[in-house]
């Protein structure tokens, strides 16, 4: 199998190479069979996104909204018709099913370009009226050159949804996308220029972190927006401070999702499955930490087990009739598997799964753990894996505290059929992103992001334009203007 881009980097509107950068293999996690090979951005290559994207965008910002919104839609239009050759790339560069990948990724993308772009003609100042006649006006204006820094689970819904509201504002963007999964990105630069992007206001950039630390830290460089791990967003953000950059950071999670005993248990099995072992587990929103009622414990652990039996279908994630992934990468399946051991050594009783699956590729089996308590390690930290932990509790504020015993605060979600409770317990949540009665949905318009170490600022929805521009004052005086002397 080949999925050889044209070349490792899109700037300026076309194809750019210099094989001088080290090599960065693409690996089928299926097989672990070597599908590409692209070569990081030199300093040269840096230089040349970062030019392009700073020479491109008082242009693009000179155009109306409206005129910037339709390139977006037509974008939008033209990855929808192309959505079954993305998603098999997507499930190529990142071993997600193909049956996921046709559902929640390019369309996701879609949702954004089309949302932004439908935005990008509304997006304006305001006017202020002052005492004696005064006024003052505010202008919405660009930031100007965005950095866009990629994890690997969503590639493609990644440079979407910070492409998205980045454009929409007239800025330009200089994006990398994760070292693991470096090909979906291109082809969205390529589907961008198609539409009539014009060149140098997206480009994209291999690498692996040196050269998303080189692109952070250049003068030309208002904003950057990461999608990452903690420790890297810690970096990341510290050197943006340096400059005085604007920033996004959409880091990690441990989250947690509690299950009342008047739940529908088979929405709250159905939540705990979207919630633990979609995308094989690598979702950073999940909500691993899942606290069940006592008295419904063993109902819903026998219940979840039963559906995961049944419904979990391991193969080649590109035949359509597969549920159920292997890990990114031979790295990620290797931390999995030491989180799920330590979870045994610790204490924990394995109800399900519990090993790699005796395949070719990087499979770990769905795994759940019965026993769990709040010190253990599986509990405390992102294990970015198909892993879900069963905690039982007995009183709400039991379930509030514990849940928020965390130093992370990205989602949390609650199932019960007390709407009064629902709502109580997710204004007590100490998270960005909130459940109740379904879990991981990330539509578009509902804004996404974590509060506490889980990151800084929120992507969608109309708050995000607010992450992208920013409001130029102006005082306008009508009459005298009077002074102390
Ligand atoms: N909150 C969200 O929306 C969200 C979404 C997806 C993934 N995530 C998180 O991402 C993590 C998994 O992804 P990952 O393993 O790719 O994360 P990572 O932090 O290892 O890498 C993320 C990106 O940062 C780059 N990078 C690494 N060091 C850098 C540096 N010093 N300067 C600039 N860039 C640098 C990497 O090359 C990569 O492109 C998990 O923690 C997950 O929760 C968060
Ligand atoms: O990985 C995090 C972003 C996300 C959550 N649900 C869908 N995408």
């Amino acid at each position: 199998m080949r999925a050889q881009p044209k070349a490792s980097h899109f700037i300026n509107g076309r194809y750019v190479e210099d094989t001088a950068g080290a090599a960065i293999d693409c690996v089928y996690a299926a097989s672990g069979e070597v599908i590409a090979r692209l070569h990081e951005a030199t300093d040269a290559i840096v230089e040349e996104a970062l030019a392009a994207a700073k020479a491109a965008q008082p242009a693009w910002a000179a155009l109306s909204g409206t005129e910037r919104g339709r390139v977006l839609r037509r974008a939008a239009d033209m990855i929808r018709a192309e959505n079954r050759s993305l998603s098999e790339l997507e499930t190529m560069d990142t071993g997600k099913p193909l049956q996921e990948t046709l559902v929640a990724d390019a369309t996701s993308g879609a949702d954004a370009l089309e949302y932004f772009g439908g935005l990008a003609g509304s997006l304006t100042g305001e006017h202020i009226p002052l005492p004696g006649g005064d006024w003052a006006y505010t202008i919405r204006e660009a930031l100007g050159v965005c950095v866009g820094i990629g994890a690997w689970n969503y590639p493609t819904q990644i440079a979407c949804w910070k492409a998205s509201p980045a454009l929409a504002c007239g800025n330009s963007m200089v994006f990398k996308p994760s070292e693991t999964t470096p090909l979906s990105a291109l082809r969205i630069a390529e589907i961008l220029s198609e539409a009539g992007l014009p060149d140098g206001v997206f480009n994209v950039v291999q690498g692996r972190g040196a050269v998303g630390a080189s692109l952070i830290t250049d003068a030309r460089v208002a904003k950057v927006s990461l999608t990452g791990s903690v420790p890297t967003g810690r970096k990341v953000y510290a050197a943006a401070a340096e400059g005085m950059r604007h920033v996004t950071m959409e880091l990690g999670g441990k989250s947690p999702m509690v299950i009342f005993a008047d739940a529908d248990l088979d929405k709250a099995v159905s939540g705990a499955i979207l919630g633990n072992f979609y995308s094989s587990g690598q979702v950073c929103s999940n909500g691993t930490r899942v606290y069940v009622e006592r008295s419904v414990r063993e109902a819903f652990v026998a219940r979840l087990v039963e559906r995961l039996k049944a419904g979990v279908v391991m193969g080649d994630p590109l035949d359509e009739a597969v549920t159920f992934g292997p890990m990114v990468s031979e790295a990620q399946m290797e931390i999995v598997l030491g989180y799920i051991s330590q979870g045994i050594a610790e204490g924990a009783v394995v109800a399900h799964g519990g090993k790699r699956a005796d395949r070719d590729g990087f499979f770990v089996e769905p795994t759940v753990f019965t026993g769990v308590t709040d010190d253990m390690t599986i509990a405390r930290e992102e294990i970015f894996g198909p892993v879900l932990s069963v905690l039982d509790f007995d009183t709400e504020e039991e379930a509030i505290a514990r849940s928020n015993d965390t130093v992370f605060g990205l989602a949390a979600g609650v199932f019960t059929q007390d709407f009064a409770r629902a709502h109580r317990v997710v204004k007590a949540f100490e998270a960005g992103t909130c459940y109740i009665n379904h879990y991981n949905a990330a539509p578009v318009e509902m804004p996404f992001g974590g509060s506490k170490l889980s990151g800084v600022g929120r992507e969608n929805s109309k708050g995000a334009i607010e992450n992208y521009s920013e409001m130029k004052a102006v005082y306008v005086g009508m009459g005298d203007v009077e002074a102390p002397f």
